[in-house]
């Protein structure tokens, strides 16, 4: 009856009038009111009965004006629902001249509505206020002048000042100045980040590639010093926009437990409604009057509407999102919510991920009497045009450990993945990468320098050999260190009951074994490439039927597209990360893992909870009306009482800690 994706949720209204955005429940207030007064009418005055009918009529009105609303609007795209259920309920009682318990039921009902948008649209402003941490204007300057423009123009490459202690206006790179910045409204993090001015802006890499600390984000707080921000991003393309994007469209995303409930609606109604019509001719069996059979009827129908059956599940998915928003984690939908919550299985990228990611350069011998000077300008040159990591570290170290200054002579770098890179330098081959590079591209290596490598691989390092010319010219050799928290984080895990953890890496075995052991990992393949990430992902689901990639989407963006849930580390920065994965850290603390995993576990707990106990309801209240041990009004006080209590229960996930 109702189609599989209606966008909006049941009880999500949207109605506005007279009284603005509350119209909603002053008029199931009102409704309440003409009710209690039509009760009074009745019972204790004189006055003709048409008065009190007057009353009750009125109240009819309030109580059913945004449920015949509402549901007009679903009946339009071919559903009918619960609304649809009470309207039908409250005419029946109309039409056996049951006003005051018709009017009751529409009190109830509009009244516990209005209560329920206000508690669900209180989970979903805290979700929106993320996008109020932008400011309104920014500070540009232009020549000597210093105009105030609304973020909305800020134009690419504009050059924003920003004073201290207020709020970063765009997506952009520090030009001038350095200041310690709060970036607890994207990434979660309460602790300042240091971030200092790039040296030159001239061929500027792509916004994901430049250095972290020379970039500062929308809504983001300066500290002491004033600081001048190049516009890298306009303002509907910032971190903080397209955040708030997605978490708004999460909503659109149902979890498997809501595709569950929305089955079981499907054929729960259309059998209510066949019951309740059966009912409606009893007095053909039983001795009793017409009017009676149709009070039962009307009593089970209210009793079996599936209430909080529909709201307990978006209302809890909707929580947990908005509590894990607060902490700079980004949960992309009730899928990833509840398979989160549900396993004990998760692999782990090395570089960046369980290691600091900025490994220091420990190495760089030139082999076969090769002049040393050349090498380390061919090794600098090279690795100045590649993005990895590890060429990023590598030129740092040359340049400020070694002073090599290059020559600029490298050109059309390509990527080999998994090995190294291949680059043109005067017009002849480099090849910077590990063994099996140079095995593939048949360059001779002797036994002396295997044993070499071999000897700093044991000892954890990253080994690299460069060959130029056909010929080994060189050996580099980088060292990365475990993240203080990795160690820490993997018990916590392990603690909170992840049974199987295992790290994934292209980095050499050895190297993998070092790491691993250093953080207390029992699991650790290496020599992977890319593609062999994501056998390795599938082989493992497999085994354990659900599995969590965590990554930084730099290689391993595949295998975090085939694992069951994937996790993206430090994706403020990052589009590729956030984009591919269905949770993203904002932050690179991987020590918000237990933390996502402790709530998500927590959000199933409480929809598993949400939905006995609607369940247990139903079950109660559909035997108890057809035997007649409640009227009407009892029966509709139990069902919007756990309709209420269901979402109370959900709205707990908002203050959720570790
Ligand atoms: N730009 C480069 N310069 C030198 N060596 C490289 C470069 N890119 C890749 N390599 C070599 O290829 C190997 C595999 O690289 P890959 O990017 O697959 O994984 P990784 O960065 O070592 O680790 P992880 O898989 O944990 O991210 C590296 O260990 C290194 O030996
Ligand atoms: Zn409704």
């Amino acid at each position: 009856m109702s189609k599989e994706h209606s966008e909006n949720e049941e009880h999500n209204h949207k109605h506005g009038g007279v009284f603005g955005k509350k119209t909603e429940l002053y008029f199931a207030i009102l409704s309440g009111v003409f009710f209690f007064m039509g009760l009074i009418i009745e019972k204790l005055t004189n006055l003709p009965e048409s008065a009190s009918l007057g009353s009750f009529i009125v109240a009819y009105f309030f109580g059913g004006y945004f449920t015949t609303l509402e549901a007009i609007g679903k009946i339009r795209k071919g559903e009918f629902e619960i609304d649809f259920l009470m309207l039908v309920a409250a005419a029946g009682a109309a039409y056996i001249e049951s006003w005051e318990e018709g009017a009751l039921l529409l009190f109830l009902f509009s009244i516990g509505h209005a209560l329920e948008s206000y508690a669900v649209n209180k989970a979903k402003k805290s979700i929106e206020s993320l996008g109020n941490l932008s400011p309104k204007t920014a500070l540009v300057k232009k020549g000597d002048k210093i105009e105030e423009v609304p973020i909305e123009e800020l134009q690419l490459n504009d050059i924003v000042v920003v004073k201290p202690n207020t709020k970063i206006a765009a997506d952009g790179i520090i030009v001038k100045g350095n200041s310690s910045i709060n970036q607890a409204s994207i990434t979660g993090e309460s602790m300042p980040v240091d971030k200092v001015a790039i040296g030159n802006t001239t061929n500027l890499p792509d916004f994901d590639n430049i250095e972290k600390n020379n970039i500062v984000y929308t809504g983001t707080i300066n500290g002491d010093n004033v600081i001048e921000v190049q516009v890298l991003k306009l303002s509907a393309d910032s971190t903080i926009s397209r955040l708030v994007k997605m978490v708004s469209e999460v909503e659109t995303q149902k979890s498997p437990t809501q595709l569950l409930t929305k089955k079981f609606e499907k054929w729960f109604v259309p059998v209510v409604i066949l019951l309740v019509t059966v009912l409606c001719f009893s007095y053909l069996v039983i001795d009793e009057t017409y009017k009676e059979s149709l009070y039962r009827a009307i009593s089970v129908l209210v009793a079996a509407s599936p209430c909080a059956l529909a709201i307990s599940t978006p209302s809890a998915v909707l929580s947990g999102i908005a509590r894990a928003a607060k902490s700079g984690v980004l949960i992309k939908g009730g899928r990833a919510l509840e398979d989160l919550g549900s396993l004990t299985t998760i692999a782990f990228d090395k570089t960046g991920t369980l290691t600091e990611g900025k490994p220091k350069l420990t190495n760089a011998i030139a082999l076969n009497n090769f002049e040393e000077g050349e090498f380390l300008d061919i090794v600098l040159d090279v690795e100045k045009l590649s993005n990895h990591p590890l060429a990023k570290s590598i030129v740092q170290d040359l340049k400020s450990q070694l002073k090599v200054e290059g020559k600029n002579q490298a050109a059309d770098i390509k990527a080999i993945q998994g090995k190294g890179v291949n680059a043109n330098y005067n017009g002849d081959v480099v090849l910077i990468g590990n063994e099996r590079l140079m095995i593939d591209e048949a360059i001779a290596t002797s036994k002396a320098i295997k044993n070499q490598m071999d000897n700093l691989l044991q000892s954890g390092h990253t080994a690299m050999l460069v060959a130029y010319k056909n010929e080994l010219i060189g050996l580099l050799s980088v060292m990365d260190v475990p993240r203080e928290s990795a160690a820490p984080t993997l018990k916590r895990l392990k603690d909170i009951g992840i049974k199987k953890m295992i790290m994934l890496t292209g980095d050499h075995q050895n190297v993998a074994d070092s790491i691993a052991k250093q953080i207390g990992l029992s699991d650790a393949e290496g020599n992977l490439l890319p593609e062999d990430k994501v056998t390795a992902i599938k082989v493992l689901k497999q085994q354990y039927s659900k599995i969590a990639m965590v990554g930084d989407g730099v290689n391993d963006a595949p295998a975090m597209a085939t694992s069951t849930v994937g996790i993206a580390m430090g994706a403020a920065g990052s589009d590729v990360a956030l984009e591919t994965a269905d949770v993203a850290l904002m932050s690179d603390k991987i020590e918000n893992l237990p933390f996502v995993i402790g709530l998500s576990r927590k959000s199933k707990s409480i929809i598993k909870q949400n939905l006995w106990v609607s369940l247990a309801i139903v079950a109660f209240l559909i035997p108890t009306t057809i035997m007649g041990g409640t009227s009407i009004g009892g029966a509709i006080a139990i069902h919007e009482g756990s309709t209420l209590l269901v979402v109370i229960n959900a709205l707990r996930l908002l203050r959720y800690q570790l």
